[in-house]
Order: structure tokens, then C-alpha cells, then sequence
């Protein structure tokens, strides 16, 4: 039986659920339980702390993790990094204080730097030759200048408002995180089988995100200008109707674009347009 390290509370938690629930795996999990028993897929969830899940997996006390990259880097564990999982998407930047005069990296030579992640931090100025005092802090990083506590901060972005919030400017990206699946050296061959299931309906589960099934119906005349227009998986797929001058039209079109494609079809005569939710993608 395969036991998953997720985790127990926080950012991760609700996302990581949630992808385990579509890809059939349920568990009922109470607020007090540290591992839970699975239905649907023969594992367990083992609820630990985030900074907690890449030791635990290099150590074997669970076979697989699910944690954000930045914890794997900076735990430095000898681990497998088998699938990016597309969730809790940050980045691990360096930012000084709104009113700092800064003008490139040397500027951080003999100031100090408040983080939670020393260890990234350290590779990173070490490699552009900064010499810096790392304060390592636990958490609400940001707030450490404000208080005099550190000159500048190497902490976690995500849309940028803590930062403002706290009179700070980004001026140095330094790792693009999100959430990850990690496996332990050595699984044994029956694992592997388990972990190979797994991934498979997780990538068939990530690919399908931010997807739609558009279905439209098309004037024959239009056909041409509308695979021009869109992509789909292979190909769109053009059904015949009992109206000899139209067709139905299927295509997988990203989100992204899904409003500014319709715009497009309805140009060209397209009606009766469906949008469906897509939930998975199998290949
Ligand atoms: N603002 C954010 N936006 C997106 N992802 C984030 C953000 N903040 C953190 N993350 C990601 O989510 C992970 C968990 O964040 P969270 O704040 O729950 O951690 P924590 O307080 O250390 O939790 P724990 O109690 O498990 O140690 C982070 O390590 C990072 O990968
Ligand atoms: O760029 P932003 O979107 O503002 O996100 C960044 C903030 O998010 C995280 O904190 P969180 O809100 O999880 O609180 P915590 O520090 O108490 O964990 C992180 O530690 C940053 O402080
Ligand atoms: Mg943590």
C-alpha cells in the first residue's frame, strides 16, 4: 500500500484534496487524524506539516509527497521529482524596503536578509559572490525591516500584495515555485506500478484543467475559416447534420482564449454554441 505525504493544513491542503478526489481517491479526514485510510486507491494519507514532507519522503516513511518545490529545495533531500501538479504557483524572491537605494545585487553586501529559507538563499549569494548576514525567521518575514530587525527580505511572492502591504519592492526572482509530486529513491517494483497509476490520472487530470469542450453548430461554406481558427486535441471534429449545408463542429479550446475564439466562430456564422467542462483529458 502506498502512503502519501500531504499537507495537514494550510495553502496546499484544499488543492491537494481536491486532485486526489478527482483522480478517485477519497478520504475522510478528521482535524485531529495524522493518517488517514483511502478508498477508491490502495494508499494512505500521512498529514504532516509541509516543511516536514521532504524528509519524510527521503527517509521512506512515505513513499510519495505532494509539497511545494520551494520546500524540496530547500530541505536539499535526495528525493524524486516525478510530476509538476499546477497548483500553489509563488516564486522566492528578495525585496528591500520601497525607499532603498537600489541599483543591482551588490547592494545586499553586508546588509542583512530575513527568511525562511536560508538554505536557498546561501547557494543563491554565493553563486553571485554577495556577502550577506541571513536572519533565519519562521515566519511574517516581511515585517522584519519595519522593525529593524533586517535590511531586506527573501521570502514568498505571490500576487505581490504582502509586499506592498508592508512597504517592500521586489527586485530579485530567484526560484519559480508550485506544488509538486515527490517519490522516495528506491520504491520497490509493486509501488512503482501504484505511482505509475497515479500519475497517469493526475496528468489527465492537470491537462484538463483550464480546458473547455466547445460544440457549435457551422454553415459548410465556414468549415475552412473555422479550422483555421481552431486548434483542438488532434484536430476539431466536424460531424455531419441532416441539413446537408451545415455541420456540428467539437473542439477542445484552452480557457484562456475560449471567449475570444467564440467571438471568432460567431463572426463566421457559428451557432448554437455549447460550452462543457472538461474533466479529463485520457491519452
Ligand atoms: N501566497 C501564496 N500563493 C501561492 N502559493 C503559496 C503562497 N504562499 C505559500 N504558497 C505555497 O504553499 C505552501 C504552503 O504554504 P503555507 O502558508 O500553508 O505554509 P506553512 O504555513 O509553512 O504550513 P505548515 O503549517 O504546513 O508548515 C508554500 O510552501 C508554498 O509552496
Ligand atoms: O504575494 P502575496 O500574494 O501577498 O503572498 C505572499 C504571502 O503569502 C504567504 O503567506 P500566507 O498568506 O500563507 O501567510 P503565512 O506567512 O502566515 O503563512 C507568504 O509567506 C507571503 O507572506
Ligand atoms: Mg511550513
Amino acid at each position: 500500500m502506498l502512503r502519501i505525504a500531504i499537507q495537514a493544513k494550510g495553502r496546499l491542503n484544499e488543492k491537494t484534496m481536491a486532485l486526489l478526489a478527482d483522480a478517485g481517491i477519497s478520504a475522510s479526514v478528521g482535524s485531529r487524524s495524522l493518517i488517514a485510510h483511502a478508498k477508491g486507491f490502495p494508499v494512505d494519507l500521512l498529514l504532516l506539516r509541509d516543511d516536514d514532507i521532504p524528509q519524510a519522503v527521503a527517509m521512506g516513511t512515505a513513499d510519495l509527497g505532494i509539497v511545494g518545490l520551494n520546500e524540496v529545495e530547500e530541505k536539499g533531500v535526495d528525493v524524486h521529482r516525478i510530476i509538476p501538479l499546477g497548483f500553489g504557483g509563488c516564486r522566492l524572491s528578495l525585496a528591500v524596503p520601497r525607499e532603498a537605494d537600489y541599483k543591482g545585487l551588490e547592494w545586499f553586501n553586508g546588509r542583512r536578509i530575513a527568511t525562511s529559507y536560508p538554505a536557498i538563499l546561501s547557494r543563491f549569494l554565493k553563486e553571485k559572490e554577495i556577502s550577506a548576514e541571513i536572519h533565519t525567521i519562521t515566519g511574517s518575514v516581511e515585517i522584519a525591516p519595519a522593525i529593524g530587525m533586517a535590511d531586506a527580505i527573501f521570502d514568498i511572492v505571490s500576487s505581490g500584495g504582502t509586499l506592498i502591504q508592508n512597504g517592500l519592492v521586489e527586485v530579485e526572482s530567484v526560484l519559480e515555485s508550485q506544488s509538486v509530486l515527490i517519490a522516495t529513491p528506491d520504491l520497490p517494483a509493486e509501488k512503482q506500478e501504484e505511482l505509475d497509476k497515479l500519475c497517469f490520472r493526475f496528468r489527465s487530470i492537470i491537462e484538463s484543467r483550464g480546458m473547455k469542450y466547445v460544440l457549435m453548430n457551422l454553415p459548410k461554406s465556414s468549415l475552412d475559416e473555422a479550422l483555421k481558427i481552431l486548434p483542438g486535441m488532434k484536430s476539431p471534429t466536424i460531424l455531419h447534420l441532416a441539413d446537408p449545408e451545415w455541420l456540428s463542429l467539437h473542439a477542445v479550446i484552452p480557457e484562456s482564449q475560449l471567449w475570444e475564439k467564440i467571438e471568432q466562430l460567431k463572426g463566421i456564422g457559428a451557432e448554437d454554441i455549447l460550452v462543457l467542462v472538461l474533466e479529463n483529458i485520457v491519452k
